[in-house]
């Protein structure tokens, strides 16, 4: 590390490259994710600031002073050619000047706080600050998960401490072991899409723990917050499992949405209804984008224009791979863009959800498209296996080739981090990103299984590309799972017809639960509602 007291000169640019800063941002007063926002947005807007990395954003009970409310947390990464002194003026400007937070006493309620937490100069070394405004490394940050944890999402598991030496994952590590109720941390997926109905934040909201896994004999950071539900709204004739043809009457498509929200509302106190114009079952004709429009977007205004229907507990999502389809949709009151395609059937898609920081985003693994997935499904997972030029790890212990029976995950986790990296690139954040890793679109039988299996897995996996030095971490991203009446059920056991699969898919949705799936999309939401609390009480001892 270097002293930069005696005002040793900072190397801030060396052939091309900027110093490199990680900021902690923390908010909680006003509408804490607006300021987030905005906090961001001024950064960017900064000349001699990059920002490289944004982390996700997690809710936590005050620490030191209780009395105020709950916190949002995350942490940015920035390359920059500011020196660390002019960086810290540059982040009082956004709090005090631009965002006008009041610092009434120390600790106290705040609408922004951006803290430096650590600094690299253009060659990589760190760089220490003992100045009287100024501490590098933050003196606090080895106590606190709210600023480590998302701080280890934005950094690859073998970067360490300047001052211990000590990697940043395990001192995390040993503030969970400590078990302290304020360590807790919620990931939160902001959703402020139809604002103008719920006053408060609305927020899908999930909270992890380590847990041992028998098959796999890890120790897996796991979700032991509630399950949401995802209840299937098909508004087309063809669906494979439940076409409706009466998906144009209005009346009857709100009452089925009305009792597909009290049977899940019996039991959880949020329901996600995914509304689908368009079939994706394999080899399906595709409706035309005017006939998905025309089918969808009059429904989900009249749920959200229903006083029938609790908007404050329900979550919309629209089924769609189609950027224009999703755009009305968010404009009709969509919370969630459900896209089965990984932003792969629309290059518009990642900048649409990138204009709407406040709309989630689906982003499943799929091959191929609608009619040749199917031939898509070979995944070499006998042979030794390393992902193109990077290093890949999970529970940040890097892989080998020799790791065989992890291929499946490695492999699909890293096609899935490249459709991250482009998504990030197009704008979109990454506490919008829901994972999905696409049952049954180009995967065979065994692999549907084998992916239920290594969930715990993939929610742990994490890549370094050496091309592109990005660092993608799935750790805290949300996993959706979509196995309901599908082929592979139906083959196990021998269902020909999809609606005889409900009760084997409330099985497996019992299961998923179990390996560590955060929403489950069901047709049957009635019944596997039920799978899903047994689940939750089981595995989660909610
Ligand atoms: N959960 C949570 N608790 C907190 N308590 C105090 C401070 C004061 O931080 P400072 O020492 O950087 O001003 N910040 C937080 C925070 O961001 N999150
Ligand atoms: N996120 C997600 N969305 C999906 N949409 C449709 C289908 C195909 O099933 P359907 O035609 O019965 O809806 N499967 C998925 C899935 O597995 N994940």
């Amino acid at each position: 590390t270097i002293q930069n007291n005696e005002n040793v000169e900072i190397k801030t640019t060396n052939n091309g490259n900027w110093a490199k800063a990680y900021l902690a941002f923390g908010s909680n007063i006003g509408n804490r994710m607006d300021y987030i926002t905005q906090a961001l947005k001024l950064l960017k807007a900064t000349p001699d600031v990059k920002v490289t990395g944004v982390s996700s954003v997690f809710e936590s009970e005050p620490m030191y002073f209780k009395e105020q409310n709950p916190f949002l947390n995350g942490c940015i990464e920035i390359s920059t050619s500011q020196k660390p002194a002019d960086l810290l003026k540059l982040c009082k400007k956004i709090e005090y000047l631009e965002l006008k937070r009041t610092k009434d006493f120390e600790n106290g309620p705040r609408s922004i706080d951006l803290d430096i937490i650590l600094y690299y100069d253009a060659e990589g070394n760190a760089v220490q600050v003992n100045t009287q405004d100024l501490i590098i490394p933050h003196p606090r940050m080895l106590e606190r998960t709210f600023v480590l944890e998302p701080l280890c999402e934005l950094l690859p598991p073998d970067i360490t401490h300047p001052l211990t030496i000590e990697p940043l994952v395990d001192h995390l590590q040993q503030l969970y072991d400590q078990q302290k109720p304020e360590d807790i941390l919620w990931k939160v997926i902001p959703l402020g899409n139809n604002r103008t109905l719920s006053k408060k934040d609305k927020f899908l909201k999930f909270k992890t723990a380590m847990k041992h896994d028998d098959l796999t004999k890890t120790d897996n950071r796991m979700t032991v917050s509630p399950t949401y539900i995802m209840g299937i709204m098909n508004t087309t004739p063809d669906s494979f499992s439940d076409g409706s043809q009466n998906y144009s009457d209005m009346e009857i498509q709100l009452k089925k949405v009305m009792t597909l929200c009290d049977d899940v509302l019996k039991h959880y106190d949020n329901v996600i209804i995914d509304i689908g114009g368009c079939s994706t079952r394999p080899n399906s004709k595709q409706a035309t984008e005017e006939q998905e429009i025309e089918r969808t977007i009059p429904l989900i205004k009249a749920i959200r224009a229903s006083h029938d229907i609790p908007q404050d507990q329900i979550l919309l999502s629209i089924d769609t791979y189609r950027s224009r389809v999703a755009e009305r949709a968010i404009e009709a009151g969509v919370d969630i863009i459900n896209d089965i395609s990984g932003g792969n059937f629309d290059e518009d898609m990642f900048n649409t959800v990138a204009k709407y920081p406040h709309v989630a985003y689906v982003l499943s693994h799929i091959r191929g498209d609608i009619s040749t997935m199917t031939k898509n499904s070979s995944y070499n997972t006998e042979d030794e296996y390393d992902p193109p030029n990077s290093i890949d790890y999970i529970n940040n212990n890097a892989c080998n080739p020799s790791h065989k029976a992890m291929n499946l995950t490695r492999i699909i986790g890293y096609e899935m981090s490249e459709r991250y990296s482009k998504a990030l690139e197009a704008g979109v954040h990454r506490w919008q990103i829901i994972l999905d890793p696409g049952l049954g679109f180009a995967k065979n039988l065994k692999e549907n299984i084998d992916i239920i299996k290594q969930l715990p897995l993939l929610k742990n996996y994490s890549v370094y590309n050496n091309d592109t030095s990005f660092y993608v971490n799935f750790r805290n991203l949300p996993l959706l799972l979509g196995p309901s009446r599908k082929k592979f059920i139906g083959s196990i056991t021998q269902d020909e017809n999809p609606i005889d699969r409900d009760f084997a898919t409330g099985s497996l949705v019992a299961l998923s639960i179990g390996y560590g799936s955060d929403i489950i999309r069901v047709h049957n939401a009635k019944e596997c509602a039920k799978s899903a609390i047994l689940a939750d009480t089981v595995y989660k001892s909610i």
